[in-house]
């Protein structure tokens, strides 16, 4: 079997370079190690009807990674518009935040389609293809089209919300009719399954039996199958990184001081203003903590081209600046705000610094770094994680200290106990922690959905059973698709 990943987004694999967002992070690895082939977009566009989709291959670990040149015409309607001006804010429960026009629908189809004729060229005898995320709702329904009856497998990175927030995305029918072609659909959590099968059966009339969704494309699988990292890399990184110039400068920089760090991309659905005014509400309410806890927030830059992000951007510049303002001192700045990325084996030292992890999305679909944080910490010292209960990671990281991010009393409180917790508690919360990522691993996750698909197989007429876990996940994920290497 051979095994074709889709996404917008891509990794290289160049160790000192961040990685942009959770979706490329965790898919690196899995290519690098298992064989596939990775198609996705090359970031640039080119002019023109393309007859062959142009595609650039290079060698990834084991795997092999296919960029293509998107369709000039379509990218900006399908990238920064349909997929991050409509789905994104409604997946993320904004609503108030869509702003589309058909046109970009018309283009989202169109880099749809287009994908899909580029997906023919990496077919090979027995293949299986696996669709990520948003970008790609319809792409299982234009690889029918083309006739191709392989098991096509789909899934969600972000939350999926409830019916009457989908309903507001145009086109919304049209476009989660055609997310039945796929065979496999996988989601972060329950509760985002359980949301998609309520729109299933209020918009469109179907009912699931057992997460099995039967429409005119034949059968799709609703199962839950939460992201995991590799955990044991994240605590070697944070074991080794101590050495690293950015790591030590902070260290040498805080003077006994303690740190509270967050990692974000600058996405509104991260809950940035809400956690700055947390602290805020900590250093006014107990004085006696300023000089005592500061805090290292960074912020990536994402989706720049768009109307919200920038005026997000501005917000956040402006509230730190404030609060900087009003708690700081001649030598001592609350809160350092860094717009760049770190690479993750930096990051990992950065993380195991911080005697506290600040976590507090709005809405997520898992949150990686909330998992990236807990890996990294020292298994003798180890910092408190303040989560949200609104990020997936939260489902299996509940001996966290869980927070609503809308309240920010309630968060500055969290902050407060985190900062004084004693180490009995901080290990025990800790050890429970560790022990769900160890046991539920970045390979972990690709190994049961390529399982899970590949049981569909020539079962679009019939229900597949769900897979059992493979007992040596990686091993069986290796030579599953030992096939793959197509260049
Ligand atoms: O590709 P961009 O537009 O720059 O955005 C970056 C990625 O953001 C989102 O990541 C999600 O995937 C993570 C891993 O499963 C998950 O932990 C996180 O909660 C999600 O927000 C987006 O879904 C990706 O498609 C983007 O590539
Ligand atoms: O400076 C940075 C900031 C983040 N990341 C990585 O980007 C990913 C962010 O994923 P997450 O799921 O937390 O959020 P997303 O950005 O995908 O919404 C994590 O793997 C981080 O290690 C990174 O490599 N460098």
């Amino acid at each position: 079997m051979s095994l074709v990943v889709v996404s917008n987004r891509v990794a290289r694999g160049k160790p000192n370079e961040p990685m942009t967002g959770g979706l490329a992070a965790a898919l690196l690895p899995v290519v690098e190690y298992s064989g596939a082939i990775w198609v996705g977009s090359s970031g640039r566009v080119r002019d023109g009807h393309q007859k062959e989709p142009f595609a650039e291959v290079e060698a990834l670990g084991t795997g092999a990674l296919a960029t293509l040149d998107l369709p000039a015409a379509h990218y900006g309607g399908y990238y920064e518009g349909f997929a991050n001006s409509a789905l994104w804010p409604a997946l993320h429960s904004r609503s108030d935040l869509i702003r589309v026009s058909q046109g970009d629908y018309r283009s989202y189809r169109e880099v749809n389609a287009f994908m899909a004729r580029a997906l023919l060229r990496f077919r090979k005898n027995k293949t299986a293809f696996w669709v990520q995320d948003y970008h790609f709702l319809a792409l299982g329904a234009e690889l029918r089209e083309l006739s191709v009856d392989d098991p096509v497998g789909f899934f969600l990175h972000t939350p999926w919300p409830v019916p009457a927030v989908m309903q507001g995305v145009p086109n919304h029918r049209e476009l989660i009719e055609a997310m039945l072609a796929y065979d496999l659909i996988g989601f972060q959590t329950e509760e985002d399954r359980q949301n998609f099968l309520g729109y299933i059966s209020q918009d469109l009339g179907l009912t699931a039996e057992d997460g099995i969704v039967v429409s005119r494309h034949g059968r799709t699988q609703c199962q839950v199958f939460p992201i995991g990292i590799d955990a044991e890399k994240f605590a070697q990184y944070a074991a080794k990184s101590i050495s690293h110039p950015d790591v030590s400068r902070l260290r040498k920089s805080l003077n006994g001081e303690k740190l509270a760090i967050g990692v974000d991309r600058l996405d509104y659905s991260k809950g940035l203003v809400n956690r700055v005014s947390a602290f805020d509400r900590l250093w006014t309410e107990q004085p006696n903590l300023a000089r005592s806890i500061s805090l290292l927030q960074i912020a990536n830059p994402s989706r720049g081209g768009i109307e919200a992000y920038g005026n997000l951007q501005n917000e956040v510049a402006r509230l730190v600046t404030d609060v900087n303002g009003r708690h700081g001192e001649v030598d001592w700045t609350p809160i350092r705000y860094l717009n760049k990325g770190f690479s993750q084996a930096v990051l990992a030292g950065l993380y195991r610094t911080a005697q506290v992890g600040v976590v507090t999305p709005l809405h997520d679909g898992m949150n990686l770094v909330a998992k990236e944080y807990v890996a990294a910490q020292n298994p003798a010292d180890p910092g408190v994680l303040v989560l949200s209960k609104f990020a997936g990671a939260a489902n299996e990281l509940d001996t966290a200290l869980l927070v609503n991010p809308h309240d920010i009393d309630g968060m500055a409180r969290a902050i407060s106990i985190a900062v004084s917790m004693p180490l009995t508690e901080r290990r025990m919360r800790w050890e429970a922690m560790m022990k769900k990522l160890r046991g539920h691993t970045i390979q972990q996750w690709s190994a049961d959905f390529v399982a899970t698909l590949e049981a569909c197989r020539g079962e679009r007429a019939a229900v597949a059973p769900l897979a059992a876990q493979p007992p040596q996940a990686l091993r069986w994920l290796r030579s599953a698709i030992s096939g793959a290497r197509l260049i």
